[in-house]
């Protein structure tokens, strides 16, 4: 592959525009490329044409992407991603799920248990690996069940899945709810070097529920779910963390009350780890007054109390990470009377712009910080070695080069993914992803994945 340099890019969004010379995958030099000596940082680079906003294949010369002074970030890594293969592949493919993910500044996701077989077995969990490998498009990584089936009875085989490549176990979708089967995955996981990322939901207090309990649910009639459902669970589990040594993540973290069990947590030492999902940082249960299922999702959605709450704590670290919980659902199974919706959003392509609404905007992260949430944590979290690493010459070329100012309008059917459950239909949202690269590959330019 030819050598590509990024133009006029500001990494971090710190200083002024810089070059960024990228070979074989790497980050080679950063500086100004200099023309008439066709160098970049002393680097000698062999000229080649331009292409405006978009790649030129160059011949023998070099790739170029015209920055115009965008964001450059670290590639984005997302620790819950549905992608519903295999099983469901009328709402989203591996294919188009990672489509959606290289659009949306991925270049590296999970891809959730819950498919049809379920991800508790070598088989299946390689079959994702090996599909995602074949795409190409971003690194998928699945995700193991922490119990046969989902069923929250009986132990997985996660040692057999761990070896097989499984850094991330999860029953999500369910809770692990028997303290006895959670103490020992968390057993397991520690000896396996492996995390367990809990759905956090007391199923004896969430039987029927439909919206969060409180004055919105009784005004529209909706079984309430408790916040107490979620911060039981995530305190047992801490609990449980502390005792065995290992490590806990929690799922998408949706109440003002979870974020003080794990400030707690975490200030007593405990190693736990949680995310917020994009849609829990910006909507409220307000929206649920026209009954439009597509705002139906598990955990739903809060109060603006617990939406001020988790922008903060994610400010401040207290919640690590922000994940989209990317939930595609096919129009029969969404757009039909609430209680018989399923509970889901799509996510990849508007989790940035969420980002930079919600926390960028209101001063509550800078570009450094908004680094940290969408890459950083969520590499250390799963343990990936080559993702969320500094912009800095020797190091893999994942990269999502972003535009600040440009602002876009959601149209859920123009959305790379086969369904179309975004909550944000319509609504006009601030920055965009210009190009996203994978290990020095232009896996999205323009708005389009690479062929
Ligand atoms: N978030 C959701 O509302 N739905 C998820 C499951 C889950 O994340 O719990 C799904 O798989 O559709
Ligand atoms: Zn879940
Ligand atoms: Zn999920």
């Amino acid at each position: 592959m030819s050598p590509l340099i990024l133009k006029g890019v500001r990494p971090y969004g710190e200083g002024d525009p810089v070059d960024v010379l990228i070979r074989d995958g790497v980050i080679a030099a950063i500086g100004a490329y200099d023309e008439t000596s066709a160098t970049l940082d002393g680097h000698p680079v062999h000229p080649g044409g331009t292409t405006s906003g978009d790649v030129t294949s160059g011949g023998t010369g070099h790739r170029t992407v015209e920055g115009g002074g965008a964001v450059l970030l670290p590639g984005f890594v997302d620790l819950h991603t549905h992608l519903r293969e295999p099983g469901r592949e009328d709402t989203e493919t591996i294919a188009t799920g990672s489509a959606a993910a290289a659009l949306g500044g991925y270049t590296a996701v999970f891809a959730m248990a819950n498919t049809d077989p379920v991800a508790d077995n070598a088989v299946v969990v390689e079959h994702v690996a090996r599909r995602g490998r074949e795409v190409g498009l971003v690194d998928v990584h699945p995700v193991g069940a922490v119990t046969v089936g989902l069923g929250g009875e009986r132990l997985a085989e996660l040692g057999t899945m761990a070896k097989a490549g499984v850094r991330v176990f999860s029953d999500d979708g369910h809770c692990v709810h028997d303290p006895l089967i959670m103490r020992r995955a968390l057993e397991y996981s520690k000896a396996l070097d492996v995390v367990v990322a809990q759905h956090a939901e007391e199923p004896r207090l969430t039987v029927g529920a439909q919206a969060h309990e409180g004055e919105q649910a009784a005004r529209l009639g909706l079984q309430g779910w408790p916040a107490a459902a979620e911060e039981a669970v995530v305190a047992r589990d801490c609990l449980l963390a502390a005792q065995v040594g290992a490590r806990l993540h929690v799922c998408h973290v949706s109440t003002a009350g979870t974020a003080d069990v794990l400030a707690w947590a975490k200030a007593r030492g405990t190693e736990v780890s949680a995310e917020v999902t994009p849609h829990h940082l910006l909507l409220t249960d307000e929206r649920l007054a026209t009954y439009d299922p597509v705002n139906k999702v598990n955990p739903p959605l809060r109060t603006a109390a617990d939406v001020e709450r988790l922008r903060q704590a994610l400010a401040d670290g207290v919640i690590d990470c922000v994940a989209t919980d990317h939930a595609p659902h096919a129009v029969q199974d969404k757009d039909v009377e609430w209680s018989a919706a399923r509970p889901g959003m799509l996510g990849l392509q508007t989790a940035l712009s969420i980002v930079v609404e919600t926390m960028l905007r209101p001063g509550l992260l800078d570009w450094r910080g908004v680094a940290r949430v969408l890459s950083e944590r969520p590499a250390e979290i799963a343990g990936l070695p080559d993702q969320g690493r500094p912009i800095a010459v020797g190091e893999p070329a994942n990269l999502t080069l972003v535009d600040p100012d440009a602002r876009w309008t959601v149209r859920g059917a123009e959305l790379a993914s086969i369904a179309a459950n975004t909550p944000f239909e319509g609504m006009e949202l601030p920055g965009r992803v210009v190009a996203t690269l994978l290990r020095g590959r232009v896996t999205a330019t323009g708005g389009r994945v690479a062929a």
